[in-house]
């Protein structure tokens, strides 16, 4: 099995969190954070930043560690790291993009139902400020057939 390296940025405003419905490929008609690929010549925080502005619009000098999240497809070798960023402060205005729409949804009104089923349950750790760490299997993509998930300093 290979592992391979993806981000994913959550802005936050306030009580409000941008999220984006994204227009194409992987995780299509779902909202999520902002990322994608790692290339070879970039690191992990870099990727997240490049990601985020060409899918948002965002600019960001900084990004928190918030936790890392990896998941392996029943019949699939490929294992997805995915490092999982956070910041409220940025520069410019959410902008829909080729990939992903955004919009801000109040914290209380996460669409759970129209994301990654696993973000509802690693949400409450972000949300906390709480570092992660969680390993998912899943079956197609949207059957969890068992994970862990705990706290990590
Ligand atoms: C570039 N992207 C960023 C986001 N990402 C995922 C994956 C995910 N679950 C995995 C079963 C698919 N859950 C969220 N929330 N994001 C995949 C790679």
């Amino acid at each position: 099995t290979k592992t391979k390296l993806y981000t994913l940025a959550l802005i936050r405003s306030n009580s409000n969190i941008l999220l984006g419905m994204k227009k194409r490929g992987f995780g299509v008609g779902r909202w999520n954070g902002f990322g994608g690929k790692v290339h070879s010549n970039e690191t992990v925080l870099e990727a997240a930043k490049r990601e985020l502005h060409e899918e948002s619009g965002l600019m960001v000098n900084e990004l928190q560690e918030a936790g890392t999240l990896r998941f392996e497809f029943i019949g699939e070798t490929e294992i997805m790291e995915v490092h999982v960023f956070t910041t409220n402060k940025f520069e410019g205005t959410p902008t829909e993009s080729e990939e992903m729409r955004p919009q801000w949804f109040p914290i209380s009104e996460v669409p759970f139902d129209d994301m990654w089923p696993d973000d509802i349950l690693w949400f409450p750790f972000l949300l906390k400020g709480q570092k992660f760490s969680g390993y998912f299997k899943f079956k197609g993509h949207s059957e969890i057939l068992d994970y862990t998930l705990e706290p990590e300093c």
